[in-house]
């Protein structure tokens, strides 16, 4: 897929011992950004969510993706996922091939249709696709087994907690075998032991298809917990400012990490980055409360 149209040699500083993606061959790219603008237009007023953005995502990378609040995180997902066009720039993702969709995305929250049982939920896409019964009954099942839902496949959402509908989230990204998988903030909402749970549940169905994933957190622990290599965004009008690259091996166990001495100094380069970034796009949402408002606040 290709978005955008015009392009620019890529800028961005690199924090970390291992290459970047950057310098890594042509051929093992999977996701390439280049000089990326979106520009909103509302009543008159533009915003610039995403200014100048150059990014290479080898194939296979769990890419997390962290920035402060508003700095265009979701934008960029989204014209990732060609739901939204940028105003400028490009975004190659190479080797989509017919047979499979382009991405799958999970979101914060429910994803999910309600209306739905959880295998119609999981075979959704496959369906949509008009894959043989057959392929999506064992591809179904394999999935909803390896998130442990095969004994609630006849469930409805509302009968369900918050986690196993993140786990039914998945499982439909994963069985509709995407080319690239697209999850922004998929644990936000959940509780420190479902989203512990669901991040060692994750890396376990990652480590056997190894699909390019971009993963959106506001959680440094959790980006150093999943990521391959991490993106540390400015405020907006957001651009890559580092990237920082984790060397723990694959599989990972995510407990176990976070004994080890470099994990503390990963999340303390990435707070460094951050820092910053986090008190410019606070002092600006200051700026723009209105002063009558604004006296009021403590
Ligand atoms: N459809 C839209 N119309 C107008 N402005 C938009 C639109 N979508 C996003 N924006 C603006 O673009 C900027 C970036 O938004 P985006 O949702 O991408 O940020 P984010 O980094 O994902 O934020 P958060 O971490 O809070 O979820 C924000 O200022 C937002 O208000």
């Amino acid at each position: 897929m290709a978005v955008g149209t015009s392009s620019s040699a890529a800028v961005a500083t690199h924090v970390g011992a291992t290459p970047t993606a950057g310098d890594a061959a042509e051929t093992d790219i999977k996701v390439s950004i280049r000089g990326l603008v979106k520009q909103f237009d509302t009543k008159g007023r533009a915003v610039t969510a995403l200014s100048k953005l150059d990014l290479d995502i080898p194939r296979g990378q769990f890419f997390v993706i962290v920035g402060p609040s508003g700095c265009g995180k979701t934008t960029l997902l989204r014209i990732v996922a060609g739901l939204e066009e940028p105003t400028a720039g490009e975004v190659v993702v190479r080797e989509h091939s017919k047979e499979r969709p382009a991405n799958s995305m999970v979101f914060q929250g429910d994803s999910i249709f309600p209306w739905m049982t959880v295998w119609e939920n999981a075979s959704y896409g496959l369906r949509l696709r008009g894959v043989p019964a057959k392929e999506i009954k064992e591809t179904v099942g394999e999935y909803l087994q390896k998130t442990g839902l095969s004994d609630f496949r006849d469930s409805y959402p509302h009968q369900l907690s918050g986690g196993m509908r993140q786990r039914v989230s998945i499982a439909r990204a994963f069985a509709n075998d995407p080319d690239v998988l697209l999850m922004d903030e998929p644990f936000s909402a959940l509780d420190e032991q479902n989203k512990t749970l669901l991040q060692s549940e994750l890396l376990r169905i990652w480590d056997e298809t190894r699909k390019t994933v971009l993963f959106i957190t506001h959680s440094v622990d959790e980006a150093v917990t999943l990521g391959d290599r991490i993106m540390v965004m400015t405020a907006r009008p957001g651009a890559a400012k580092a990237f920082v690259d984790v060397p723990f091996e694959r599989p990972r166990d995510v407990l176990e990490i976070r004994h080890r001495p470099e994990y503390g100094e990963i999340v303390y380069d990435i707070w460094q980055n951050l820092r910053d970034e986090v008190a410019r796009s606070h002092s600006e949402s200051q700026a723009n409360v209105p002063t009558g408002k604004r006296r009021f606040r403590r």
